[in-house]
């Protein structure tokens, strides 16, 4: 079984969440995602997070707050999510690969369609945001 480690970063200013929508021909494709990828070998989470937020929204990360780690089984991959709240940052995110973006307010996430691992995520932040 494929897993795979990945940095996750909820991006957020203003009550409001920047998020990206996933190609639709990638695992779990066309779905919403917070901004993130996988952690690769000799790299730390922070770094990974770091890395990533600049490849996908050109943005510098300032810190990293840690929220939560989930392990999710998709049954054709394994992932551990490990999920940082990102509010201080520099730059204006911007999806750099071609992919729908958007800012969504907090209390409007549930709505959207992410992946099913995310649903852990989204509790998460209302814990951490009430
Ligand atoms: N970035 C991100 N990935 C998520 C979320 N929820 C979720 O289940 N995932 C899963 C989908 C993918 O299987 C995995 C992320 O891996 P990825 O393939 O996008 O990694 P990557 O950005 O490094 O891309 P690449 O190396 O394949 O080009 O995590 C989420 O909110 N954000
Ligand atoms: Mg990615």
């Amino acid at each position: 079984m494929k897993q795979v480690h990945v940095a996750v970063g909820v991006i957020v200013s203003d009550q409001a969440v920047f998020l990206t929508r996933r190609h639709a021909d990638v695992h779990q494709g066309g779905k919403w995602e917070f901004p993130g990828g996988k952690v690769e070998s000799g790299e730390s989470v922070a770094q990974a997070l770091h890395r990533e937020l600049q490849e996908e929204i050109a943005i510098d990360t300032l810190a990293g707050i840690p929220l939560i780690k989930i392990e999710h089984d998709y049954g054709d991959k394994q992932v551990i999510l490990d999920v940082f709240i990102v509010d201080q940052y520099q730059g204006e995110p911007t999806a750099q690969e071609g992919q729908e973006e958007g800012w969504f307010m907090l209390t409007d996430l549930r709505d959207l369609d992410f992946p099913e691992a995310n649903v852990k995520i989204i509790d998460a932040l209302e814990q951490y945001y009430q």
